[in-house]
């Protein structure tokens, strides 16, 4: 296991870690640090701390954050940037963009979970100039080139 430095921001967090709710769980859920209920509006989007800072420390390590799958695919609850990527020297408090895709509006509650954070490995990668690439089977076809289905 990972260890990875967090810092509560919010006291209600204090007894409230990451933590992975079941043993094969891949995401962390993140909570609305909210004083108050907040409304969004069908189309609207808002930054929600979390109430947590982490720093991962290991460039060999990113947090990626994605929404939870029942809010998103019942309520429209998605994230603003569709995906949070968290750089492992990142100090700054840990924020949830939640965009309301939805046609209803939708209340987030305080300390509500509202999206989830995965570690991921990451490679840092070297770019060597060429003139030219090493022929692959693929070559320059993309973007539908292989066909339809
Ligand atoms: O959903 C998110 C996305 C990012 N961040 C924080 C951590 C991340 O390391 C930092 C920068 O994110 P990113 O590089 O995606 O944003 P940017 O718009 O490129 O900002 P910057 O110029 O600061 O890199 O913001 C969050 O707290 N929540
Ligand atoms: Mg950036």
């Amino acid at each position: 296991m990972t260890t990875i430095d967090v810092k509560v921001l919010d006291p209600r967090m204090a007894d409230q870690l990451p933590a992975y709710a079941t043993p094969g769980s891949a995401g962390l859920d993140l909570r609305a640090c909210l004083d108050q209920p907040l409304e969004l509006a069908p189309g609207q989007a808002a930054l929600i701390p979390t109430g947590l800072a982490v720093h991962i420390g290991d460039p060999g390590l990113a947090a990626m954050l994605l929404p939870r799958s029942g809010l998103g695919h019942k309520h429209g609850i998605v994230l603003g940037n569709l995906v949070g990527l968290i750089d492992s020297d990142y100090q700054g408090p840990l924020m949830v963009s939640c965009w309301n895709r939805g046609s209803a509006a939708f209340t987030v509650q305080p300390m509500e979970r509202i999206a989830q954070m995965v570690i991921v490995p990451v490679v840092q990668a070297a770019f060597r100039r060429v003139e030219s690439f090493e022929a692959s089977d693929r070559g320059t076809g993309g973007f539908g080139s292989t066909g339809r289905g």
